[in-house]
């Protein structure tokens, strides 16, 4: 080994790595030139509403899941533990809403885009708000996605950073310009495979290497890693089951519920069914995923115990750990690192083409169709166009959170609370209170949008360095506000535990979706008594009729007759299968 730590790729696992792209540019072209070889938007933008269950949900679940999870969440479990594995609580009703109440709605309107809802409910002015808080959503997310594996390859193997950067964004926007949706989700599949076996693969050698599952476990045990389920309330206790199981569901709902890229999966499935059973067999998906990522943290644990090469300084942060680890140990098996890369790249390859194609079909359908009208032709032009462009604002925005430094997957998490809960918020308002309007929507969704950057903002700065009094245990890392772990129970206790002010920006990051959608639906409501009831109409609230078995509660729980009344399904939207076009 190198003194310094360095590690370097052999010729091998430069070649599985470019592998990968090829493969994926691979599928891209075969979409772009079967089928209907994308000369419709309906081909680019819902592969023809004609996609089965098991592509669509292996897709569904590779679109949240990229290189941030795949060496954030073992970073987190090898230094906090395995608290972070309750998360997987929340998929339970995490998924199971959006699979009976959200599907349903929107696959029967037949929508485009899922903000098309806030047209028919409130009016253009709301769709166009939803519209644009999701384009800052994914753009930002994206610009993580991208960012996190070329930087931890960079750090770990030298490897030129922004040739990564570049390499990738350019294969991803080809690939996902010139195939579609079809592509995306094809590529999704096979990435997905791709992910898994390097993950396991790692998990395996790395349990030989800690001298097999029985020493590995007592290692795990005795440094105290298996955590039991924490059930303390305090909601600025950063990983409690409340914050993750809980405030888990919300986050899972923006992102499974009302979520463009994952609502766009649903309506490309051939029958409502479909669409409702790949939101099923996500959920086995998903623990999956969680689970072989929490192992590989307790695996690094096994192999490096207390003594980390953060501590001994080979790296520089948290989120580079996993690269070492894998570098480091599997440097005499030739190919298995170049495995962990693909499988690292895969991850964030699926993530970011499913955010270009949904963002050029929200851009085409909410702000650019409504106000000119063009052909087919011109219409899948322009949003091949369009998924170009969001491939150049993702490099550029990967440049800038290489300026900003923060832990990769509490800064992810935190975008989907901060930008994803205010536009839950906005969904629940229209679906579930008959009694709210436009002007109540509109200043709900700013009034979430100030609080989420209030919180959001002001935790962040009162963690920053200067302003901690107490590091955290591991304090060669200097950037505690990212890691978080200071807001941990061994810091705070109740004597030095925040008030006031300090207490709202010390709120756990898990609890920002679920903060934020209340404030949403809170301020939506009032401002809608205020400025006058009128119902929305009634095909585009909740559909009770269908779904007795599940919410049979829900019409006794409406309260007045006059609720009651609104909350009725309309014969307005039957639900009809979409035909397939030939
Ligand atoms: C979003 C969940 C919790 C579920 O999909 C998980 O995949 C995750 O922790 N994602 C982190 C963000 C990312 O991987 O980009
Ligand atoms: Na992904």
């Amino acid at each position: 080994m190198d003194p310094t730590g360095q590690k370097y790729f052999t010729i091998i696992d430069y070649v599985i790595f470019a592998l990968l792209l090829v493969a994926s540019m691979a599928i891209g072209l075969y979409y772009a030139f079967t089928g209907g070889r994308q000369r419709t938007t309906q081909e680019f933008m819902y592969a023809d509403r004609s996609m089965k269950c098991l592509p669509l949900s292996l897709s569904l679940m590779a679109t949240f899941q990229s290189a941030v999870a795949i060496i954030g969440t073992p970073a987190e479990v090898y230094a906090n533990g395995t608290q972070y594995w309750f998360i997987g609580c929340s998929y339970i009703l995490g998924l199971l809403i959006p699979a009976h109440i959200f599907i349903p709605l929107f696959y029967r309107l037949h929508l485009t885009s899922v903000y098309q809802y806030l047209e028919l409910r409130f009016c253009k002015a709301v769709r166009i708000c939803g519209t644009v808080t999701f384009i800052f959503q994914m753009v930002i997310y994206m610009g993580v996605g991208i960012y996190t594996p070329a930087l931890a390859l960079n750090a770990v193997t030298g490897f030129h950073l922004w040739g990564a950067v570049l390499a990738t964004g350019l294969v991803c926007t080809l690939y996902t310009a010139l195939g579609g949706l079809k592509a995306v989700v094809w590529t999704d599949v096979f990435q997905t495979v791709v992910m898994f076996t390097g993950q396991l693969a790692v998990i395996i050698v790395g349990v030989h290497q800690a001298g097999g599952l029985s020493d590995a476990w007592v290692k795990v045990r005795d440094g105290g890693r298996i955590s039991g389920i924490d059930l303390n309330p305090d909601p600025t206790v950063r990983h409690t089951f409340w914050t993750l199981g809980v405030g888990g569901v919300f986050l899972m709902l923006s992102l499974y519920g009302v979520n463009q890229a994952q609502v766009q999966r649903y309506l490309s499935s051939r029958t409502e069914k479909e669409a409702v059973m790949s939101c099923y067999m996500v959920f086995p998906c998903l623990q999956v995923a969680l689970m072989l990522s929490c192992l590989m943290g307790l695996v690094m644990y096994a192999c490096y115990g207390n003594n980390s090469p953060l501590e001994q300084q080979y790296i520089t942060s948290k989120d580079q750990m996993v690269l070492y680890f894998v570098m480091d140990m599997l440097q005499n098996f030739p190919g298995l690192p170049g495995l962990f890369v693909a499988c690292l790249f895969s991850a964030s390859l699926s993530t970011i083409s499913s955010a270009f194609n949904s963002l050029a079909t929200v851009t085409m359908v909410d702000l650019i169709k409504p106000h000119y009208s063009m052909t087919e032709a011109r219409a899948t032009l322009l949003s091949k166009m369009l998924a170009l462009s969001y491939g150049i604002i993702c490099v550029a925005m990967a440049y800038l959170v290489h300026l900003m430094n923060s832990s990769v997957l509490q800064a992810a998490l935190s975008i989907f609370g901060m930008v994803g809960g205010p536009l839950l918020g906005l969904f629940c308002l229209g679906i579930f209170f008959p009694c709210a309007n436009s002007i109540g929507a509109v200043i709900g969704l700013a009034a979430g949008l100030v609080m989420s950057f209030w919180v959001g903002i002001g935790g962040f700065l009162s963690r920053m360095p200067s302003s901690v009094q107490v590091l955290p245990l591991n304090s060669t890392n200097t950037v505690p506000a990212a890691s978080g772990n200071i807001t941990g129970p061994a810091v705070i206790d109740a004597a030095s535990r925040p008030v006031g002010l300090n207490g709202l920006y010390s709120l756990s990051y898990m609890w920002y979706s679920a903060l934020n959608s209340s404030t949403v639906v809170l301020i939506g409501l009032v401002i809608s008594f205020m400025t006058g009831k009128k119902h929305g109409p009634e095909e585009l609230l909740i559909q009770i009729d269908g779904h007795k078995e599940m919410n049979g509660n829900i019409k006794e729980d409406a309260g007045t007759e006059e609720e009651t009344e609104t909350f009725l399904t309309s014969n307005a939207v039957s639900p009809v299968e979409h035909e397939t076009s030939v």
